[in-house]
């Protein structure tokens, strides 16, 4: 379980995230909506450690992370980036065995390899895939092997940052039950970010939803369409008139 308790990040007068509380129960997927600036991405970057918060406190399965622990964290969690973010001079193997090839979880090369091929495996890559480079891939096949890398460590927490974006909607359908699949059969904690509301339908348990801030509303992804609150309806309408201004 991941719980946020009243965390807050401002840079300078930016008051970024003010107050923001949330528990994710493991096992399941919270996705984070809101507008472009609303600060996800800094609410993820908060619990990795990589932008320290302010004020509040983050635990996992009821430890506070801290400076002194964060690290011992860092090994159990999987991360599926914006944009899939291979390393274009590694073959697809390596890529996904990166974490098995450096640091505490190093395996022998050809264990790494073969355990390499078993994720891609689970995400309907073939093993001739392997010695490929990313270059040689389409959109959809990288963001598989991202996923594959995300999974390559068997964490227990995962965050999905954007895992759809840039891909044709039969493609992101592909991506979404295979995000859905994985999260059921590891039993893994998700985090997920997307602006893409087939996706949020598609792979959440639990919806949050930020709003200068805070957390306008949390609820199962079941009452997204009758949550009764105008700024989730507007939000996931899509619609320019109600109570969150938008620029024209
Ligand atoms: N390292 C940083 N230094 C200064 N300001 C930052 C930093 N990181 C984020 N911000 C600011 O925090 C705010 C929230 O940014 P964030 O990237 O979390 O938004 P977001 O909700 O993920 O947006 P989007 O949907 O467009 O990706 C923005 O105003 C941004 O400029």
């Amino acid at each position: 379980m991941i719980r946020l308790r009243d965390v807050h990040k401002s840079f300078g007068s930016n008051h970024v995230l003010r107050g923001v509380s949330l528990e994710v129960p493991k096992g399941q997927n919270l996705v984070v909506i809101g507008g472009s600036g609303t600060g996800k991405s800094v609410l993820l970057k908060t619990i990795l450690g990589l932008v320290p918060q302010d004020k509040g406190s983050i635990l996992v399965d009821g430890a506070e992370l801290t400076a002194a622990n964060r690290d011992d964290f860092l090994q159990t969690f999987g991360m599926l980036f914006q944009g899939g973010a291979l390393f274009d001079s590694l073959k697809i193997w390596e890529n996904v065995a990166f974490r098995l090839l450096r640091g505490p979880k190093k395996r022998p090369r050809e264990e790494a390899r073969a355990l390499a091929i078993e994720k891609l495996g689970r995400v309907g890559l073939p093993e001739r895939v392997a010695d490929l480079y990313p270059a040689e891939l389409s959109g959809g096949m990288q963001k598989r092997v991202s996923l594959a890398r995300a999974i390559a460590a068997d964490p227990s927490i995962i965050f999905f940052d954007e895992p759809t974006t840039g891909l044709d909607p039969i493609m992101s359908g592909v991506i979404n039950d295979l995000i859905r699949g994985l999260v059921t059969e590891m039993g893994a904690t998700a985090i997920s970010i997307t602006h893409d509301m087939t996706s949020v339908r598609a792979i959440a348990d639990q919806v949050c939803m930020l709003y200068q801030g805070r957390v306008q509303w949390l609820g199962p992804v079941a009452d997204l369409d009758h949550s009764g609150d105008p700024y989730v309806d507007q939000f996931i309408n899509g619609r320019p008139e109600g109570p969150i201004a938008t620029l024209r």
